[in-house]
């Protein structure tokens, strides 16, 4: 599917009246797994590409370099529509243009930018924010540099837990007048705020981790959320996973012996195993 086609799927999600998943993918083999089970968009978290490429928490370290090319990897293994935590954009907004310029060439079918104060600054415990203006600034820069007009661009603040709900709302309705698709809102903790951020504005809302109380995707279309994360599960498991069998392999198990291992069924359909055979027939000369 060309990359075109993924980002006018995301924009179908955001134009629609329903709320959906995304599942959270960090590499080839989550992207496949995703897209197998029916996940309609995938989320590309700014802390999975930390921890999946670096094994690093998420403290910006990463590089867009090394985003793009996990996101360029995920891009070719499978066709489900990403969209990427572009975090701050990796800099100032002329640091913006450049990573909506990498993130489109490497297939993303949308991006968000934020505005907290990335890398954490000198001294500072608690996470802050850029001043509105260069918010505004950052999201001007990302849609000037889009190429292909149907890539998703997402205006993204986490002002309600961090300064006030007034501020969030002071932002989002900042973020929606430069002409950004979608609002992402993080740090809500009540209904009434999130449903006061959903009355001054008008745009599509993505919503990062909300309480319990918060996860009825009825409710949650009623308020413009298209799309609602409930964070990064997989690579958890993931993680788990091959902690469990190094420990058992490192105490003398026979790998026959293992548990919950990937059938080769689960892995020759990750692989594409079937697609490689029928190409290796057509084109290795091995055709009957
Ligand atoms: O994008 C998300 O899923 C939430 C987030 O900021 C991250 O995980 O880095
Ligand atoms: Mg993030």
């Amino acid at each position: 599917m060309t990359f075109q086609k993924r980002r006018v799927a995301l924009r179908s999600i955001l134009s629609g009246s329903t709320c959906i998943r995304p599942g959270s993918v960090y590499d080839a083999i989550s992207i496949r797994i995703a897209e197998d089970l029916g996940f309609e968009v995938g989320m590309f978290g700014g802390s999975v590409a930390s921890l999946a490429v670096l094994g690093d928490p998420d403290v910006a370290l990463i590089t867009l370099t090394e985003l793009a090319e996990q996101m360029r990897r995920m891009s070719r293994a499978a066709a489900l529509p990403v969209l990427v935590d572009a975090d701050h954009g990796y800099g100032n907004a002329l640091n913006v243009r450049r990573t909506v310029e990498e993130l489109e060439i490497a297939g993303a079918a949308g991006l968000t930018i934020e505005d907290t104060l990335l890398p954490q600054a000198f001294g500072q415990t608690a996470t802050q924010l850029i001043p509105l203006s260069e918010g505004v600034g950052k999201m001007k820069a990302a849609l000037d540099a889009r190429d292909d007009p149907e890539l998703v661009i997402i205006g993204r603040t986490g002002a309600a837990s961090i300064t006030s709900l007034d501020d969030a709302i002071a932002r989002a309705k900042a973020y929606e007048a430069t002409g950004v698709d979608a609002l992402f809102v993080t740090g809500i903790k009540a209904r009434s705020e999130l449903e006061a951020i959903a009355r001054a504005t008008t745009l599509p809302i993505v919503l990062g981790g909300a309480p319990e109380e918060m996860s009825d995707l009825g409710y949650l279309a009623s308020q413009r959320v298209r799309i609602a994360l409930q964070g990064h599960a997989p690579i958890a498991a993931a993680t788990q996973a091959v902690y469990e069998t190094l420990k058992a392999l490192g105490e003398g198990q026979s790998p026959k012996s293992l548990k919950g291992l990937a059938s080769s069924e689960l892995t020759g359909r990750v692989m594409r195993d079937a697609d490689v055979k029928a190409r290796s027939a057509e084109f290795l000369g091995l055709k009957k």
